[in-house]
């Protein structure tokens, strides 16, 4: 799944060189001592290569063909002093690498992570989380690596080269130049490859995210699978998924192989003709032997960079398809936009709500219509209507989760927009159909990180929201374990830690969607008075389909097709005939029956 289509426009802002010089602000420079650092080193262990080839000259020359058996202690030292440097350099330059890698790849998953948090919510209905899961992780993975490979094959690779030409110069320029000639022959493939592996890179990280996509689905779905027999059912879909990866990964993998190959052959026949022109010149005697040994090693030795230097090309496209990935989630912007500081105030106890001809659609669908109604400080007011009449989408229009094309919304007289988001939502506590809980501790989940609650606080609000009736049942009470989102618990039993949380949150405004809807008749009537303590004082606004649970509301509103239709008691209601009493008739019959 893409985050956005892309348009000819903004691939120009995702091209490699934009791509690296970003990477390079916002993750690299700040390690720029320990890449100057690893650079050094991998100048030096760069530089040994070469004066290994350059000993091979006085190794030939003054000890074979001169007879001198004594050099031999001197030039075999050297040799060994060259590999012990080489050695220790490349311990030390890999050890500053990955502190580098892993310190930027960490840092670029928790700036993802955070940058993704200030998103809105539309953003996660566009988005599912397997695909984002892949790229906050596969992503930031694949990218992890890429600067040590590149660095350290530029830094030590591009130096071995330089210092190996230097040699290779000094001896005969003619020769190094017969042995370079076809090298430009490489530019125009590479290109072309370099092109594909970035296209078949960027099929296979979407078929990724895809797959993260699936897996999320079936393990959050497992029960409704087993229960619909859908497994092989969801196995065909993951094993095409599966396949087009692999069919695009080995695609890529032989285009990056490709190029190192292409090296290979321009190399050999830089070999070819090195060897036609540099052994007629030492036939003529006009070259010695050592001299021709050591042009041989350098040349020989410069096989292995030269072909690293060509995988890097193909390395990098695969990162830079993840950077592009990474930074097309770095360049969402929010829609909900919010001032950096609350100009809005309310005056304690003011925590009127009012919506005032308030419309929204999602895409073309409406779902609010011209929505207006108050909600009067420290009463309760109900929200009622059909399935998809519009009220959880109140609920999130006040709390900011989703913004109306037009309309009024106040919080004690002000506008919501002029709070920041922050400020704004710590007025309420939402307790709705859905709770979310993490896979800790019982404490943990009621408490959300606020450090210093007092134990008879807690206890307090474990008793008012009825969690100590069942907290005896399980074998480590409090501290047991909520399971993977919740599941050791039952959906009435995570209903009250819910409601727990709520209490204990202590905010202004109630929100309550369904907030009794998963308990059985008697813990329903239990929380329901352990919500009615709560609200009191409070602005509660509170969704039921049960209207037994409403009745007493100091105001119902109804709704219908995204508007209000009707308001009042439920007596003023009742009296009036209308949508309310039909509900409420039709819910007695069915209850009678
Ligand atoms: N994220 C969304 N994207 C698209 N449409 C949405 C989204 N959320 C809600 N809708 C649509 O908006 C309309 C109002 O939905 P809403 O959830 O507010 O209704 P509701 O009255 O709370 O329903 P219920 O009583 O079933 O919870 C519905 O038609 C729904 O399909």
């Amino acid at each position: 799944m893409t985050v956005t289509p892309k348009t000819s426009t903004d691939t120009q802002a995702y091209t490699s060189r934009r791509l690296f010089s970003r990477l390079w602000r916002d993750y690299l420079v700040k390690h720029k001592y320990w890449l100057v650092l690893a650079l050094f080193l991998m100048i030096v262990e760069g530089s040994t290569l070469a004066l290994l080839a350059k000993m091979l000259e006085p190794l030939f020359d003054v000890v074979f063909i001169g007879g001198d058996a004594d050099a031999v202690w001197w030039i075999g030292g050297i040799i060994f002093g060259l590999f012990a440097v080489r050695g220790s350099t490349d311990l030390i330059k890999k050890t500053v690498l990955a502190r580098v890698s892993q310190k930027s790849s960490t840092e670029m998953q928790t700036e993802l992570l955070r940058h993704l948090l200030s998103l809105d919510s539309g953003f996660f209905h566009k988005n599912s989380p397997g695909a984002l899961m892949e790229r906050v992780q596969g992503d930031t993975l694949a990218v992890q690596g890429v600067w040590a490979v590149v660095i350290s094959g530029i830094g030590r690779d591009f130096f071995s080269l330089a210092w190996l030409f230097a040699v290779a110069l000094s001896i005969d320029w003619l020769w190094t130049l017969v042995a370079v000639i076809s090298v430009p022959l490489l530019i125009l493939p590479v290109g072309i490859l370099q092109r594909y592996i970035r296209r078949k890179t960027q099929h296979m990280r979407e078929q990724a995210s895809l797959r993260s996509t699936r897996l999320d689905e079936v393990f959050h779905g497992i029960n409704p699978i087993k229960l619909n027999q859908m497994e092989s059912y969801q196995m065909e879909r993951f094993e095409r998924i599966v396949d087009r990866i692999v069919l695009a990964a080995v695609k890529t993998e032989a285009s990056r192989a490709m190029i190192p190959s292409l090296v290979d052959i321009v190399t050999g026949l830089g070999f070819f003709c090195v060897l036609v022109i540099g052994g007629a010149d030492i036939i003529s005697g006009e070259k010695s032997v050592g001299q021709f040994m050591s042009f041989f090693t350098a040349m020989s030795l410069t096989f292995q960079p030269l072909r690293r230097l060509g995988g890097i090309a193909g390395t990098w496209q695969v990162a830079a398809t993840s950077l592009e990935r990474l930074y097309r989630l770095f360049d969402e912007k929010p829609s909900i936009l919010q001032p950096t500081h609350s100009t809005a105030e309310i005056r304690p106890g003011n925590t009127e709500l009012r919506l005032e001809d308030v419309h929204l659609s999602y895409g073309d669908l409406p779902a609010l219509n011209g929505a207006s109604f108050i909600a009067e400080a420290g009463k309760t007011t109900a929200l009622i209507g059909a399935s998809g009449a519009g009220k959880s989408t109140i609920f999130n229009v006040l709390t900011r989760l989703v913004e109306p094309q037009s309309g009024q919304v106040t919080l004690g007289g002000q506008a919501i927009s002029g709070f920041t988001l922050d400020d704004l939502r710590a007025h309420f506590s939402v307790v709705s159909q859905e709770t979310l809980l993490f896979d800790e501790t019982i404490r943990e989940n009621i408490l959300l990180g606020q450090q210093n609650v007092p134990e008879d606080t807690l206890k307090t609000a474990l008793d008012a929201a009825h969690v100590s009736d069942f907290l005896s049942n399980l074998p480590e009470g409090l501290e047991t374990h909520a399971g993977p989102r919740g599941s050791n618990l039952s959906g009435g039993q995570r209903q009250r830690v819910a409601i727990a949380r709520a209490l204990l949150r202590d905010a202004p405004v109630l929100l309550l969607d369904e907030a009794t809807s998963a308990l059985d008749a008697q813990s329903e009537a239990a929380v329901q008075e352990a919500l009615d303590r709560l609200s009191k004082g409070r602005t509660t606004l509170v969704i039921a389909h049960r209207l037994s649970t409403i009745q007493s509301a100091d105001k119902i509103v109804v709704m219908d097709s995204g508007r209000v239709v009707d308001e009042g008691t439920h007596n003023e209601l009742l009296g009036r005939g209308g949508i309310y009493a039909d509900l409420y008739a039709l819910q007695v019959k069915s209850e009678t029956n």
